[in-house]
């Protein structure tokens, strides 16, 4: 039995327990159930409390158990006994009551919490809606804004604001069962009937269809294509449309098609993969279970541009002080000035008040003399992306810096070994490559190098979850993983664009898809002079001309687009014209006729004969590409699991979620499928390195293994006979 089952002082204490987090297997819901039906049987017992082990309630149903696990009592079964129960139930609550913990609280007739208490309903993060009542009990006890509020973003409610919605009856200090054990004996002579959620109304104001509706269209626009928070306020609605049973077995019915919908099953894969990748390990044996982080007080940002700056922020709102170096007065100050916007926007959202504003601006120390990094614990470079200027900074970090510091740089694709070199560190060096904008987006790709510590990548794996960003660690190599699987899924757009399509037909395409914005949008909000200047850079160092006329470039398939609209003056959003034309700052893109007579001078100009490529192709193209990339990073083994890649994927470029990333669409749509699309299309383009088909794909595309195992044959760990 996975729920313990105890009487003190006449009242029966049953204390949820199965590791790490209670979650509600069928065995913890057996439990419950009998220890319920127990206590109301004997005579001498006058009240239950519902709580936890290891300090905490509970996590919510056992998520591994959706994909088919044993049966148990359904968790209303737990509600509908205690809703007839004339002894008083209180749930006694430390640490998380989440999900289907939230709804066992629910059931009891009272919650009592400390004020380090989380509770939360975030079942639609992973593509379900609460399934255990929770839809229709949340709105008796809190109305129907809050709940709609809970259930359709996820979000935990910290107890004293779940206490003031009215979830939470009384904030507690103390030992959570003694507290539980007095509070339910007070109330041993109420009658439960009063108190009991069924019994409840559901409090709303307004018109109900205008709710739903206003309800919807929030849900839709802000999760776009997910179907999850849909029926989330469908069924939340339900709650005050119809009667409580009625309400209760919709519900179910909702969450068992989710349950078995492809947009849960993807994002259930998400949750655990994002878990899976905290386990990482360095080709030299160094893992997370061994190596342990240095603490980071005090750190050292170099460089307030664009990114530097958003990462300063990232360290003082995570309560880090931070010297930020600029190379001189004018940059400091203007770099300044984007730190205190960005601050700013965050108060205006509700994420911090000003008085937390103030402090955090105090933990800033803003200077010229990059001497003052002495004493920091970790600093991280974030200068022009020029390895000249990198190595003669980590140089003199080097020799300024106390021996413990960790150097880290944000470069966006120079080797961590061409910047360590320039140190007498190489353990303590470390990529830490932040994505635009750097204060906003959640990866960190923390990359090793050769002689990488295990320590120093623990320092930046543990300050990643600290300053509240999703670290994934990856070996060296030109862009590293992130960027190197961008590329080709970039280029390939812009094949389609010398072939026939559009720019706005292209975004249009994968925002279809479910990405947020097109690649042609995000091209245009990074700056056209930046790929221009990739390009540039990279001809410089191969010694060759880089001619906007050429259809080849370094022995590639070449398209000079880009060369093109920058002369052309289209820097991207900053001056208003790039791939798109802006009528400001903020404004949307907008489909401009004379992107449109560049393209087709183009390929008149050069004899390309354009034609209709439909949408199933460019998908196709740039994904497969990508995905292709991402078998040679697993079989060069720069990731050790598949599922590295994938959250790369959600995190940095915003890959929709119910989507499961890069590889797990793969995995559904089959490896037999993509390989022979990637030999097709290499057949097709034979001057595209990138549809060289991966070995791993090859072998992989020949027999059924799960994704799970896919980096274990990369990597030798599974070895492979059919082939
Ligand atoms: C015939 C077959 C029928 C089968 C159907 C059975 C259905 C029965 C019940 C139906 C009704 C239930 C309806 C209910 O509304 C649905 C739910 O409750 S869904 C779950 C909702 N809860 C969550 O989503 C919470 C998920 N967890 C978290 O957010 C976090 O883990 C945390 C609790 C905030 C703690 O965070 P951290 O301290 O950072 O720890 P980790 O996140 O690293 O977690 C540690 C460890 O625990 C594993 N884990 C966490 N939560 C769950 C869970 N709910 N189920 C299973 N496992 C969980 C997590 O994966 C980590 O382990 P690791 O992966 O590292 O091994
Ligand atoms: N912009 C992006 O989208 C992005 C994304 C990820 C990583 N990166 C990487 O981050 C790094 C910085 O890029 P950015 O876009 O912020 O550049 P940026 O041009 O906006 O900022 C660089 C800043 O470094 C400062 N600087 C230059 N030399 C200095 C010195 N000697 N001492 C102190 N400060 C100095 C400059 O004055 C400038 O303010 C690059 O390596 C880049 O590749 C950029």
């Amino acid at each position: 039995m996975m729920a313990d089952y105890t009487v003190r002082d006449q009242v029966a204490v049953i204390e949820l327990d199965n590791p790490p987090v209670n979650a509600l297997g069928s065995a913890v819901r057996a439990g419950i159930y009998d220890g319920i039906r127990k206590a109301d049987r004997d005579p001498n017992i006058k009240a239950v409390v519902i709580c936890g082990k290891r300090g905490t309630f509970c996590a919510g149903a056992d998520i591994r158990e959706f994909d088919g696990g044993k049966n148990g009592p359904w968790i209303t079964d737990i509600g509908d006994f205690i809703d007839n129960m004339k002894k008083p139930v209180v749930a006694a609550i430390e640490g998380f009551a989440l999900g289907g913990g939230l709804e066992v609280a629910l059931f009891c007739h009272y919650r009592i919490a400390l004020k380090t208490v989380r509770v939360g309903q975030p079942e639609v993060q992973i593509g379900l809606l609460p399934g255990g009542g929770g839809t229709i009990r949340l709105p008796r006890a809190t109305g129907l804004k809050n709940a709609l509020d809970i259930i359709t973003t996820g979000n935990h409610v910290p107890a004293e604001k779940a206490a003031k919605m009215g979830i939470i009856d009384q904030i507690v200090t103390g030992d959570i069962i003694e507290e539980g054990i007095k509070f339910v004996k007070s109330k041993c002579n109420i009658d439960t009937s009063l108190v009991c959620l069924r019994m409840k109304t559901v409090k709303y104001s307004g018109d109900l269809d205008d709710i739903s509706e206003a309800a919807m269209t929030k849900v839709k626009s802000k999760f776009k294509g997910a179907i999850a928070p849909i029926v989330c306020v469908k069924s939340v609605i339900n709650s005050a449309k119809m009667p409580y049973e009625k309400g209760i077995d919709t519900e179910k019915e909702h969450f068992q098609d989710l349950r078995h919908s492809s947009q849960s099953k993807a994002m259930r894969y998400a949750f655990f993969a994002e878990r899976a990748i905290t386990r990482w390990q360095l080709p030299s044996g160094g893992n997370y279970k061994t190596a342990k982080p240095l603490p980071v007080k005090t750190s050292g940002v170099i460089g307030a541009g664009t990114m530097g700056g958003g990462i300063a922020l990232c360290l003082i709102t995570s309560g880090i002080p931070c010297i930020l170096v600029e190379q001189n007065q004018q940059f400091l100050d203007k770099g300044l000035e984007i730190v205190k916007a960005q601050l700013m926007r965050t108060v205006q959202l509700g994420k911090l008040s000003t008085e937390q504003a103030k402090k955090c601006f105090t933990m800033l120390k803003p200077t010229t003399n990059i001497e003052d990094l002495k004493n920091v614990d970790l600093v991280i470079e974030a200068v022009y992306e020029d390895l000249k200027l990198k190595r003669e900074i980590f140089e003199k970090l080097d020799r300024i810096c106390k021996s413990e510091t960790i150097l880290c740089t944000n470069t966006s694709s120079l080797h961590i070994d061409s910047i360590a070199t320039a140190t007498k560190r190489q353990s303590k060096v470390v990529g830490t490559h932040f994505f635009a904008p750097s204060y906003i987006m959640k990866l960190l790709e923390n990359i090793y190098g050769t002689k990488t510590s295990a320590e120093t990548v623990a320092t930046v794996m543990k300050l990643g979850k600290t300053i509240k960003k999703v670290p994934v660690l990856v070996g060296s190599c030109t862009g590293f993983v992130a960027n190197r699987m961008l590329k080709p899924y970039s280029e390939e757009a812009q094949y389609c664009l010398e072939e026939g399509s559009t720019p706005s037909i292209v975004d249009t395409v994968l925002m279809d898809f479910g990405m947020p914005i097109g690649n042609f949008q995000v091209s245009d909000l990074s700056g056209l002079d930046i790929g221009f200047r990739i390009k540039r850079e990279a001809a410089r160092k191969a010694g060759v001309e880089l001619s906007k006329n050429s259809r080849f470039f370094l022995g590639q398939r070449n398209c000079g687009l880009i060369e093109k609209l920058y002369e052309a003056g289209r820097m991207g959003k900053k001056n208003g014209k790039g791939w798109y034309k802006y009528e400001s700052l903020n404004g949307k893109p907008i489909v401009d006729p004379e992107v449109t007579m560049l393209i087709e001078e183009h390929c008149r100009s050069l004899g390309i004969e354009r034609r209709n490529i439909g949408s199933q192709e460019i998908l196709e193209r740039m994904q497969y590409a990508m995905i292709n990339e991402g078998f040679k990073i697993l079989e060069e083994g720069l990731c050790t699991m598949a599922e590295e890649i994938d959250v790369i994927w959600i995190y940095g470029f915003s890959w929709p979620k119910y989507m499961g990333g890069p590889m797990y669409y793969a995995s559904q749509i089959g490896l037999k499928k993509i390989y022979e699309k990637v030999c097709y299309y290499h057949k097709t383009f034979p001057y595209s390195m990138h549809w060289v088909p991966s070995s791993l794909l090859a072998k992989l595309s020949q027999i059924d293994l799960p994704l799970s195992e896919w980096g274990d044959v990369a990597q030798g760990r599974k070895l492979v006979n059919k082939l």
